[in-house]
């Protein structure tokens, strides 16, 4: 580490220390999970893109990539030993951007997987399975969608020596998932919760009362620290945490009551290409696997 970075790190290490000292361990702990997680960000162009990238200990390769139009995340997540690599929520329209980086990262891509059946954008995986040969795409069991893998609550997708372990989340749909990995630091939530929101519960199947269940039983039930990453974000955000949205989160921080309320007066426009969308994405895209 050169002495800027460690310049820089100083007075925080200082206060962590402090904390310690003054006998407040868990704020202490919660400190130095930051720290250690702030030596592994990066800053790539105008927005603020994490990527923790590998490390002595053998850490996991993470890429958080966005699509404009949709406002989609897709993340890529592999094990620089083995080079195995998960796909989560791609689209149609940046499979090339995402096999570009696959190449150059030398990755080989074992699962392409979407947290639910999308309505706003097709899914890239049926074509990433023609372009990247063995790629096997995954969705629940609950999505009424084809794939190679059909997920249930409980199940792990491994690459490598690492897991994303599949919560069943539904509520913006039936067949949503929240995946997480096996050490509980980062849950991929797709539409379930978004950074200060949640899915909209209007269309598909949706239902608010399963989805502020969904939210309380299988997200905030996580440790606080652990970095919530959405399907989308509409505002700029990028990543949580479940401590913040336990906290800030305007809509599940209400009684049920109220966030049925708030879901069933929401009045967003449907997604403009729902209507190709959904069709396309019970096919794994525009391509059957
Ligand atoms: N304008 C977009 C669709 C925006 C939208 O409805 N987003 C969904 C997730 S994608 S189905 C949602 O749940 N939003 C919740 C919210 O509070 O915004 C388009 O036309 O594609």
């Amino acid at each position: 580490m050169n002495s800027a970075v460690l310049k820089g790190l100083k007075p925080a290490v200082a206060y962590v220390l402090r904390l310690r000292a003054a006998g407040d361990s868990r704020k202490a702990l919660d400190g130095f999970t930051q720290l250690y997680r702030g030596w592994n960000l990066q800053k790539v162009g105008e927005r603020g893109y994490s990527a923790r990238m590998e490390h002595a200990g053998g850490g996991v390769i993470f890429r958080q990539l966005f699509e404009p139009v949709s406002c989609t995340y897709t993340y890529l997540l592999a094990d620089p030993g083995s080079k195995e690599a998960v796909l989560i929520d791609p689209v149609l329209e940046t499979v090339d951007r995402d096999v570009k980086l696959i190449d150059e990262l030398g990755l080989k891509l074992k699962v392409a997987v979407n947290t639910h059946c999308h309505a706003d954008h097709i899914t890239g995986t049926g074509l990433l399975k023609k372009k990247l040969y063995g790629t096997k795409s995954a969705i629940s069991r609950h999505s009424g969608a084809k794939a190679d893998i059909m997920l249930s609550d409980g199940d792990s997708i491994t690459f490598g020596k690492h897991c994303l372990n599949v919560r069943n989340t539904p509520g913006h749909t039936d067949g949503c998932v929240t995946l997480v990995t096996g050490d509980q630091s980062m849950a991929f939530t797709g539409d379930a919760l978004l950074i200060r929101g949640c899915g909209r519960t209007d269309f598909q199947q949706g239902c608010s009362k399963t989805l502020y269940n969904s939210v309380h039983t299988q997200i905030f039930s996580l440790p606080g620290h652990c970095l919530i990453y959405p399907a989308h974000d509409y505002k700029g955000q990028t990543v949580s945490t479940v401590y913040e949205e336990k906290k800030f989160n305007p809509r599940l921080t209400k009684s049920l009551e109220e966030f049925v309320k708030i879901m069933a007066n929401l009045n967003l426009p449907k997604p403009a290409k729902i209507d190709v969308a959904v069709p396309a994405n019970l096919v794994c895209g525009l391509h059957d696997v």
